[in-house]
Formats: structure tokens, sequence, C-alpha cells
């Protein structure tokens, strides 16, 4: 799955966050347990929660151990460390102590016949057993004609008589201590007795033994409210406990997430924009500009949202839906069935959902691009979009991408809405099933209200899990999908690299030399090449004018020197060493290229001009404006150059934004000057006047001058003549006006013969036409280039 692979160096973070999960859903799971506490315990049995009493008087102690094996009755002697006052408190183990521990064990059994005896049990219910026969006539005449006897007889008698015959613990005790019942005989008739209760016992005597210790606190004096009160407080506080900690956990685990998603996404963001300033006009010509921006920043956003959601509750739903199991099949409840039912209702519900909004739900991805695009467009052609009066067309576009969205949008939110009523319904029947079939267990004993309490909760836990599991599938996709279209900018190879080993031009190299040899290039895509068999070199210090009419490949071919493309066949060289095979940075930072669209950034006009080199002093820079012919419009401007800059430039001309970003390469003194097509936007003036302060300061530069103006390039060493992508004519502007007709036509119709040095017949109106229908108005170039 792509989106984990945006968690690869944030592991921590997220076995941080696993850890703090299943603390959360351990916390948070262990209040039902304490809720059924407070209603069996708390409330059921007043606050007594074990069959051990803390204290207990010694002689109860010893009516239980009748019905104990000895050893059994010595264990107990044991944990009830020493007496004070006839009572005896407990020292053993909270564990041994609990119902099902050992000494909890083994004095269940004694404290329910303890207490029934206490009440009186009918010597019917003891038929068959030691005790009965204890009983019977015959024996209480043998006891009575013994000579200790007679007392013990008489007493025992009194004692059956007392109650109507029926058996108490006095009795039994006159029985034991004149040796009528054994020990052994008296655990036998509790077996007995115990057996005789079936299926319910368990519970029975649980409850049995409460009773029991209900009563030895009474009889010692011991409030059973004050227990009561004292349990249920504790219970209270523990509970509070485990809130403040689930609190503690799910504000640690929001934190942890979001801040790991945030990194997540800044370190996304900031891969992809270090990936994007790597791109060649060609990488970035295959995404567009538009989608670039919004994978950047929408795409990255879902990812974002997704990995949030992850580490908090896509995560915790299973740690929740396993603890819950493993919580509720420690209720024993027998109910667990109801929970295989509840899932199979939930799975049955999401199923049908899911399959049917699962497919909107990736279409609106691209319905959202489509939108995104449609207003791009329509705000990047607003100006002829009302030049031409297709404002209705458009909104019409608009308003069908539009509405395709928000039809999209209705169908999955009202499936959504759909969603919550009829899981609310599941549950509820779900707890409708526990209560009918949990009701049943507590008529017979099985079952406790409280545990029953619990394993509602718990039921509904594990179907909420997987309730918000199914939830957060459905946001899946769109996450999926944003985070392949930014894995492919990131994975996109990249056309234009530095290679594994880097050449750098021979110390002794002459520098400011650009050389192609045979170069021809195509575009990626394109069918033929529009530059083709390119050769020529310049010397250090000279100028090279590039003139040729519009589409003739000049701008392509200045492209290839400072490696915005490659060449498809031949090679460029600078200062002899192939710009493949030099360090890319090393290539650029020699040349300082100008492009046809000035574009400046958004700050101030000293921060542009020392965009390529902020080492430069003010001296430099003002130098650099000066030569640019930039100082004119600086020194008007109030604050010279701290003068802001809006985005792209947008509060100068676009003269001025040529000159300033002329000044920009003359600033970064680069060995290499391209300008191409950069003084389109100048007055003829200005023109000149640029071209002759570069010809003073821009040192031993070699400079290379795209130009649709005959004037912008005549003075220039040496000039080649562009005709589709062909290099039709090279030399001087003298040289070419005699041997190259191509640039004879241009010269011709842009200057006069006089201005040219020609004789006059040369400018005839014929010869004019011609060149105007060669050359696509270089004087509506000019004009463009104002506008821009
Ligand atoms: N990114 C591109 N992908 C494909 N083809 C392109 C691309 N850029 C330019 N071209 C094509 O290459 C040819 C030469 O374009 P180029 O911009 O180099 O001409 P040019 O001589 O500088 O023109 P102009 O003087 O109008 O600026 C044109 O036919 C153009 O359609």
């Amino acid at each position: 799955m792509k989106l984990l692979r945006f968690f690869k160096g944030h592991a921590l973070a997220v076995a941080i966050c696993a850890l703090l999960l299943v603390v959360q859903a351990n916390l948070e799971l262990s209040l039902p347990n304490y809720m059924s506490n407070i209603v069996d315990v708390g409330l059921q049995q007043g606050g007594i929660d074990s069959p051990v009493p803390e204290t207990i008087r010694e002689s109860e102690l010893a009516n239980l151990q009748m019905f104990m094996t000895e050893a059994d009755a010595n264990t107990v002697q044991e944990a009830y460390g020493q007496e004070k006052d006839g009572v005896l408190t407990y020292e053993g183990t909270a564990e041994e102590g609990q119902a099902s521990g050992r000494i909890g064990e083994i004095m269940t059994l004694p404290e329910c016949v303890v207490l029934s005896l206490e009440e009186g049990i009918s010597p019917n219910q003891l038929a068959h057993t030691d005790l009965s026969t204890a009983l019977s006539e015959d024996d209480l005449a043998k006891l009575a004609a013994t000579p200790d006897g007679a007392t013990a007889a008489a007493q025992l008698q009194q004692a059956l008589a007392a109650h109507d015959g029926k058996l108490t613990l006095e009795a039994v005790r006159i029985l034991y201590d004149n040796g009528l019942v054994t020990r052994d005989q008296l655990i036998s008739a509790a077996n007995a007795m115990n057996d005789a209760l079936g299926e319910v016992g368990g519970q029975m005597l649980a409850q049995r033994a409460i009773s029991f210790v209900q009563r030895e606190y009474e009889a010692q004096g011991i409030s059973l409210t004050d227990v009561q009160n004292q349990y249920l407080g504790h219970m209270a506080l523990i509970m509070f406990a485990l809130c403040l900690g689930t609190l503690v956990t799910t504000v640690a685990v929001g934190f942890v997430a979001s801040r790991t998603a945030a990194r997540i996404a800044r370190d996304t963001r900031k891969t992809l924009f270090s990936r994007v300033m790597n791109f060649s006009p060609t990488e970035v010509g295959r995404f567009s500009q538009a989608s670039l921006i919004t994978r950047s920043t929408n795409d990255v956003q879902q990812i974002q949202m997704v990995c949030v959601m992850l580490l908090r509750m896509i995560m915790l739903a299973p740690i929740m839906g396993i603890v819950a199991f493993i919580q509720v099949t420690a209720t024993h409840s027998g109910m667990e069935w109801i929970i295989g039912v509840a899932l199979l209702a939930i799975f049955a519900v999401l199923g049908i959902l899911l399959g049917t909004t699962m497919p909107k739900f990736k279409r609106m991805q691209s319905l959202v691009d489509r939108l995104n695009l449609v207003s791009r467009d329509m705000l990047d052609g607003l100006m002829p979009i009302r030049a031409f009066g297709r404002e209705r067309y458009e909104l019409r576009r608009f308003d069908t991408a539009s509405t395709n969205l928000m039809k999209t949008q209705l169908f999955v939110n009202r499936a959504m809405a759909f969603m919550m009523p009829v899981i609310m319904l599941v549950m509820n029947l779900v707890t409708l099933l526990i209560v009918w079939v949990g009701a049943q267990g507590v008529d017979v004993g099985t079952l406790q209200v409280g545990t029953m309490m619990a394993f509602i909760t718990y039921t509904m836990q594990i179907v909420m899990s997987f309730m918000v599991l199914g939830m957060v599938a459905v946001m899946l996709p769109r996450a999926q999908v944003a985070a392949e279209r930014v894995t492919e900018v990131i994975d996109c190879p990249l056309s234009i690299e530095s290679p594994a080993a880097p050449e750098a031009p021979a110390a002794g190299s002459p520098r400011g030399v650009v050389e192609f040899r045979d170069v021809t290039f195509r575009y990626p895509d394109a069918e033929r090449p529009v530059v083709r068999n390119v050769s020529f070199c310049t010397e250090v210090g000279k100028t090279l004018g590039i003139i040729g009419s519009t589409g003739s490949g000049k701008s392509t071919l200045v492209k290839l020197i400072p490696r915005l493309y490659d060449a498809t066949e031949g090679n460029v060289l600078i200062d002899g060493t192939d710009v493949r095979t030099m360090e890319l940075a090393d290539v650029r930072r020699r040349i300082g290229y100008v492009p046809q669209q000035g574009f400046l950034f958004s700050g101030t006009i000293e921060s542009n001009i020392k965009f390529a080199n902020e080492a430069i002093d003010d001296g430099q820079m003002r130098h650099a404006a000066e030569v640019a012919q930039a100082m004119e419009f600086i020194e008007k401007e109030p604050d010279g150059f701290e003068t802001p800059i809006a985005q792209k430039g947008a509060n100068v001309s676009g003269g001025q934004r040529q000159r300033l970003s002329i000044a920009r390469a003359l600033a970064a003194q680069p060995e290499i000057l391209v300008f191409d097509d950069s003084f389109s936007a100048l007055d003829y003036a200005t023109d000149a006047r640029l071209r002759e302060a570069l010809r003073k300061g821009a040192g031993n530069a070699a400079v290379v001058i795209v130009a649709q103006r005959v004037a912008t390039i005549m003075q220039a060493d040496e000039i080649l003549v562009l005709e589709a992508g062909n290099v039709v004519g090279r030399g001087t502007h003298r040289q070419l006006l005699d041997s190259c007709e191509t640039y004879r036509e241009i010269a011709l119709s842009q200057l006069s013969a006089a201005e040219l040095g020609l004789p006059e017949e040369a400018t005839t109106e014929a010869v004019r036409a011609e060149a105007a229908e060669a050359v696509a108005g270089p004087a509506s170039a000019q004009e463009g280039g104002d506008a821009r």
C-alpha cells in the first residue's frame, strides 16, 4: 500500500502510538468491569467482594473449621494470625482471599453450611447423610445413657425443640463436641448439600458466602453501610483514575499522531519540492504546473489527514476489538455467540453501503481534479474570455463540472447519513438480544446483572471498533489516490541529472567558450527535430547573435546551453567539456541565462538582483543595474533598491522586468551570458544603450543574444541565422547582408537600405512585403513584450 511508505522514518512514533493505544484500550475497557463490580458487589453484595472476611470471631472460625479437613482448617487458621478480643484478622494475601483464591475456596462451602445452620435446616434436607443418622432416636438414646452424655442429650433436644425440630449450628456443635459426628461426616454432609444445589450451585454458594460475611460483620458490630460506602468510594476512585488515565493517553496519542502526520506532510512536501526543483521543463510539462501545485498541497493534506486517522482510529479499532474480546470471554457469560451475530450484521450493513459508495468516492477525486482544471483554465484566461465574450460558455462548463461533483457528493453523503441510523438499529437489536438471553441467566442465577451490563458495553465496543474501521475505510481510496499522485512525482525519473562522476573543464582551458558540435534536438514526443545539425563555437569575450523567424528554434537552441534540455544528438560543450559530463550546478553557475519572459520573485529590487549571488556588495549591484539600464527607473522610485516587487513582478512594466532580469544575470558575474530575446520589450534607444554598456561591462564573458530585431545583434562578432532549425547563414552583419538571403530579408523588413548601408534600390516594396511575410511580425512581438 502506497500510504504506508510515508511512515518510513517514523517507526518510533508509530510504535509509541501503538503502545499508547494498547494502554488506552485497556484503561477504557476496564471501566465496564468496575461498573459491573459496582452493580454486583457494591449494590447487590453490600460492598463485600470476597467470602473471606477481613475479621472473624474466633468462635465462628471454629464453627467453620468443623466443615473443613484438618489441613484446610490449619491453612485458614494460619491465614488469620493473632487473636484480639476474641476476633481474628485476615493476614493472608489478597489473591488467596478472593473467591477463587485458596482461602476463599476453602471457606465458601463451610460458610454456606454454617449460614444455613444458623438459620436452621430441616432434617429432611439432610436425609441420607451422616448428619441425619447422627440425629436418629437411637443415637440420641445412646448418648443419654452415657454418664457425661445426659446433659448433652438434653441440650441437644432442647436446641432441636427451640427451632421446631430444625437442625441448628448449636445442635451440630453439641453433636460434634460429643463425638456423635466426625469432621469427615460433617464435610460429606456439606458436600451433599452442595451437590443438591446442582447447576446454579456455584453462584448460589458465592452469594450465600457473602451473606455469611455480612452476618459475621454485623455480629462483630461493624456497620454494613460503612463497608458498602467504602467499597463504592474505592471503586469510584479507581474509575476516576481510569478515566483520567484514558484522557491522558487519548491526548498523548492525539499529540503524537498529529505531530507525526504533520511531520510526514512536511517531509513529503519537502521531498516533493526538492524533486520538482530538479525537474527539467520536460517533467514539469508532463505533470503540468497546476497538477504539481495540487499534488504538493491538497494531496499531501489528504495523506496527512489519513495518517492521523491511521494512527488514532484505524490502529485503535483492532486493539479495542481484541482487548474487548479478551475481556468479554473472561466474563464466561455464555453469550459470546451474540458478538458473532452482531459482527455479521455490521459486516452486512457496511458491505452494502461501502459497495455502493466506494466507486463514487473514487470518482469524486477525478471530479475534484476536473473542477480544479476548469477553474484554473478560467482564471488564467479571464482576459481572452472577456475579450471574446465567452463568459456564458465558460460558466456552463464550470457549472457542469461543479454539478457533477455536487451530485456525487450528495449521493455519498446520503448513503453515509443512512449508515448511522442503520448501525444504531443493529446495535440496539444486539443489546436487546443480550438482555433477552442475559435475563434468563440472571433468572436462574447463572449470571449477575452487572456482568450482563459489562457484556453489553464490551459488545458495543467491539461493534463500534469495526464500524469505525468501516467508516474510515471509505476515506482510504481517496488517500490512496493522493498517495499515488504524490509518489508518481517523487519517483519520476529525471531526464537531466548530474553524472555520477562529474568532470570539470581543465584548469588551463579558456573560460567563457560555448561550443555546439553537430547538435540536433527533438522535443520529447515530438515527431521532428526543432534544431538540426547546429555547430558553432564562441570566442572568449565575443558576442554571438542568433536571429531567425518565429518558431525557427532560437530559444530551444540556447536552452541547451544551461542544460534545460539535453541535445538529442551531438554535443554541447562549455570551456571544452561536454555539459552532460559536468556537475549540473557547475554548468549553471557558469551561465547567466535571461529567459524570454523576464521573471521576478516577490521581494525587493535588491533581492531580485542579488538572487543569483547574495555575496555581491551594493556597488556591484548598482553596476549590474547600470549596465542593464535599470538605474533610470530605480532612481525614480522613492525606495530605490528597496522598492517592493510583487509576485511575478506584476507591479513593474514588461521592459522594467526585462532590465531587472538582465541585471540579475549580470550580478552573478558568469562566464557566459545568454539573452533569450531579452531586449524585445525595450525601446530602440534603451536597447542600444544596453548593448553598448554590455560591451564595456560584461568583461570577458561570452555573450549569446537571441533576437528578433536585427538592430539588437548587428554589432555582434558573429551572427547565426536560423530557419526551421537549420543554420542558413553565419558571419558578421556585413557578411550576412551580402551572403544570406534570409538575413537580408529580415534586415530589410526592419531597417531601411540607408540604415543598413545598402544601395537604395534594395529597399523595394516587393522585398519589404516578402520579408514581412517571412518574419511573423517582430514589431508585434515587441508590443507583446510590453504587455507582458
Ligand atoms: N516544450 C515544447 N514541446 C514541444 N515543442 C516545442 C516546445 N517548445 C517549443 N516547441 C516547438 O519548437 C519550435 C521552436 O520553438 P522556439 O521557442 O525555440 O522558437 P523561437 O525561434 O525561439 O521562436 P520565438 O522567436 O517565437 O520565440 C516551435 O515550432 C515550437 O512549436
